[in-house]
């Protein structure tokens, strides 16, 4: 069985970029991670990267890039953090590494995908990660139904949609001065433009945005921070289908 770049190189990567380190049993989870999530399920093809290096840096990498700030000891989190969700996470990711690296998080993963979710709850069972929990629904939905709306901490959505349409699924689900990190590749002007009507609209407030090259092939990366500054719109987010159609 191939493994992901182990002890002491990966961890002077880790310590070098986001100035955190994994402990040995959070290092053995990642590994069972990319054992589960890339060699365990092909059937559901929850992902194309099965490299361990590509496995390393674009899933578990990239996705704790996104929570750096309350990774970095030096750092003053934005804001505590218990409760979690993970938007559109297919394969798991950024929810599951988050939940290992962060293991008093609460972190639901929220997919439209039922066989995904089952397949993530699995998963999870058998990495002891009790704290995480699935959520098979679409976001328009959830963002709609009182148990959800106004809970959570931190929204977390990586590869699901322009940014517009991630804040639309994300604002209404979090707590009033909750934060959602939208992950992106590139990002124009155009794009911060587009996203900053939608946050006129949605409640929030871009607070941060960060721009990086990942460690192993300085592929860039940029990560918004966008904090929920007013109370969201009943109206949002819009019926089904309609914020990916037609963003704000
Ligand atoms: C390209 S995958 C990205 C998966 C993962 N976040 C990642 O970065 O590897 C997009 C996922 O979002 C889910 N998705 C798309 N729109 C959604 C919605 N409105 N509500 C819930 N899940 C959605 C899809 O089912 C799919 O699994």
């Amino acid at each position: 069985m191939a493994s992901i770049p182990q002890l002491p190189a990966a961890l002077d990567r880790w310590q070098q970029t986001l100035n955190w380190q994994p402990t040995a049993q959070q290092q053995a989870l990642f590994q069972q991670l990319y054992e589960q999530i890339c060699l365990g399920n092909q059937r559901l093809n929850l992902t194309r990267l099965t490299e361990p290096s590509d496995f390393w840096e674009k899933h578990l990498w990239d996705s704790l890039s996104g929570i750096a700030p309350w990774l970095n000891p030096n750092q003053t989190a934005p804001s505590p953090v218990q409760t979690v969700i993970d938007i559109g996470t297919g394969g798991g990711f950024p929810g599951l590494p988050v939940a290992i690296a962060q293991p008093a998080w609460q972190v639901t993963l929220l997919d439209a995908t039922r066989k995904k979710i089952q397949f993530l709850e699995t998963v999870s069972q058998t990495l002891g990660l009790e704290r995480v929990q699935g959520l098979a629904e679409r976001a328009e939905t959830v963002g709609q139904r009182a148990d959800y709306r106004d809970l959570y901490d931190l929204a977390l959505v990586r590869a699901v949609g322009s940014a517009s349409t991630c804040a639309e699924y994300a604002l209404p689900l979090l707590r009033l001065g909750g934060y959602a990190v939208l992950f992106r590749g590139q990002w124009t002007e155009a794009e911060g433009q587009a996203l900053a009507a939608a946050l006129i609209q949605l409640g929030g407030t871009q607070t941060a945005l960060r721009s990086w090259s990942t460690p192993l092939t300085q592929s860039q990366r940029h990560c918004l921070l966008i904090q929920k500054t007013a109370a969201t719109a009943e109206t949002f987010p819009r019926a089904v289908g309609i914020p990916a159609k037609a963003p704000l």
